[in-house]
């Protein structure tokens, strides 16, 4: 069984117990009652390559990455630096995150938030959109196509935007097919966990140009965004090189200066 497959298996049952204590009537009831959703989709086409900066307590790859006692100070130094959006993962048991991050994430900040979790059921589009989610992350590794499809017109009917995670070529035409307006490309491998970023060197430029283009995973550094803004980079997503940055709020500026530099290419469309 794949890493992808396992952390799949331990969402579909904490989704399960979740609803059978809490029903989807309610779920959508506090959907409905939550503030609008932001417009991320405007946010990511800003002028410069943006930074959507990540709370990630730990993950499967590196295990404890940092304490964060506190993720809503964390969005707001992040938000302080600059961030375009803020992610937050919210799969309990590989990264230790909850709805309560994202709730006082999306309490303490302006910018759109992303909810990055493995979402198999419009349930938890409901409860991210119940909890202030604006974005919600799709892995299409984890999706049969119809299913892909109806989540991303379940997110879009509720006002947030979808984020599709790609790992191939031909998992970015699956996205495509289905309608997607921003693609993520991850560079991190879900079955062995290493990271290449030359994966959105390689499949970035086949995107058509009015999809927003977002890098994932292996910002170390200013170098990175640069050299994935080179590839065609519209923000990159950032976890543990700000999680484990001395200075978040500064992190996070550093990576913008880099981002909106003249020099600092990004798609043009
Ligand atoms: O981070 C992991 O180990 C991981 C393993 C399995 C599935 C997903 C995983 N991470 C989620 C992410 O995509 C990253 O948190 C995100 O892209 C930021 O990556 P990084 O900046 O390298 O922490």
């Amino acid at each position: 069984m794949s890493v992808l497959d396992e952390i799949v298996a331990g969402v579909r049952e904490d989704v399960a117990a979740r609803q059978a204590t809490t029903p989807l009537t309610e779920v959508q009831a506090a959907a409905r009652d939550a503030r609008p959703a932001l417009d991320a989709l405007a946010a990511l086409r800003a002028p410069g390559v943006g930074v959507i900066a990540e709370v990630k307590r730990r993950s499967p790859s590196k295990g404890d990455l940092a304490a964060i006692a506190d993720p809503a100070a964390l969005a707001a130094q992040y938000a302080a630096g600059g961030a375009r959006a803020i992610s937050v993962l919210t799969e309990g048991r590989r990264f230790g995150g909850s709805h309560a991050d994202l709730a006082a994430v999306r309490a303490a900040v302006d910018v759109p938030v992303l909810n990055k979790d493995f979402v198999i059921s419009s349930y938890q589009v409901h409860e991210a959109r119940a909890h202030g989610a604006d974005l919600v992350l799709l892995i299409v590794a984890a999706l049969d196509q119809p299913v892909l499809i109806g989540l991303l017109e379940r997110i879009e009917s509720l006002g947030m935007t979808a984020l599709v995670e790609v790992h191939s070529e031909a998992e970015a035409d699956r996205a495509l097919a289905a309608g997607a307006s921003v693609i993520g490309v991850n560079a991190r491998d879900l079955t062995t966990l290493s990271v290449d970023r030359s994966t959105f060197e390689r499949i970035a430029p086949g995107l058509p140009s009015e999809v927003v283009k977002i890098a994932e995973s292996g910002v170390r550094g200013p170098h990175d965004l640069i050299s994935y803004a080179g590839a065609g980079a519209d923000a990159v997503l950032v976890g543990e090189g700000l999680v484990t940055a001395g200075d978040p709020r500064q992190a996070v500026a550093d990576l913008v200066t880099a981002g909106s530099h003249p020099a600092t290419p990004r798609t043009t469309r």
